[in-house]
């Protein structure tokens, strides 16, 4: 399957008429983005393979994306941690939700040692919309902490960004909010959910190493 892929300034673009033409709230992009997310991990991460799932969230919206509902988590007692890295050897698998499309350039502070520890972990990792600390369009930086960070899992959001010629892990495609008109507009591919889900697994359409 041919998936077109949609450029960091598109996506945003995208996500504007989503708001607008489309009157979805912030919030109920983030809601759906997050009910996507949490789909494809339990695909590729099922219960019987350990249930502590850290979910790392970064400060813009797809921080958001991993962590929405703050409070109603607290009440349902799942713990927040500050200390990333020391709660990562108590966890079966790392959701990586620090930065999506609007991310560039050299991975700034406090990030670096997060990034780095992502990097070296043995634990399976899914990414959200972009392995964070990966250029949108240029994919794997060449250097620096995210030099060598390469996530078992990538849900892009909306639609493949142009990273997604680098990856080489399982890689789903979700957030089923976008109508046939916006999809027309930018030139996109929807793929074809099946019955309720909100994700929909596809092959990597090119690998470039
Ligand atoms: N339609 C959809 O597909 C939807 C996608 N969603 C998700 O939203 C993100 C995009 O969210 P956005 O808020 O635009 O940006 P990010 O979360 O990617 O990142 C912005 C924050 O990252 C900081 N940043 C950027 N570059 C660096 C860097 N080199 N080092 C450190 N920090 C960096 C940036 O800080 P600034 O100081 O530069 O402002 C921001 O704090 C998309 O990918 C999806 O996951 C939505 O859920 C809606 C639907
Ligand atoms: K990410």
């Amino acid at each position: 399957m041919a998936l077109k892929t949609l450029s960091a300034k598109n996506a945003a673009a995208l996500d504007k008429d989503l708001m607008s033409v489309g009157a979805f709230s912030i919030d109920q992009l983030m809601e759906l983005a997050g009910l996507s997310v949490s789909q494809a991990v339990f695909r590729v991460h099922p219960l019987s393979r350990g249930r502590r799932i850290l979910v790392a969230c970064g400060p813009g919206n797809n921080g958001g994306d991993g962590l929405r509902l703050a409070t109603q988590l607290r009440n349902l007692g799942v713990p927040f941690v500050d200390d990333f890295e020391s709660a990562m050897t108590e966890a079966d698998h790392v959701v990586d939700a620090i930065f999506g499309f609007s991310f560039s350039g050299e991975v700034r502070e406090p990030f670096p040692a997060v990034i780095k520890a992502l990097k070296e972990t043995s634990l399976p990792v899914t990414s959200v919309d972009a392995p964070s600390s990966w250029s949108i369009e240029d994919g794997p930086p060449v250097s620096g902490p995210g030099n060598g960070f390469h996530p078992s899992t990538l849900v892009s959001l909306t639609a493949p960004k142009p990273l997604v010629k680098w990856f080489t892990g399982r890689h789903f495609i979700g957030g089923r909010f976008v109508s046939p008109d916006i999809a027309k507009k930018y030139n996109l591919e929807l793929p074809a959910y099946e019955g309720i889900d909100q994700v929909v697994e596809v092959e990597n359409i090119a690998i470039k190493l």
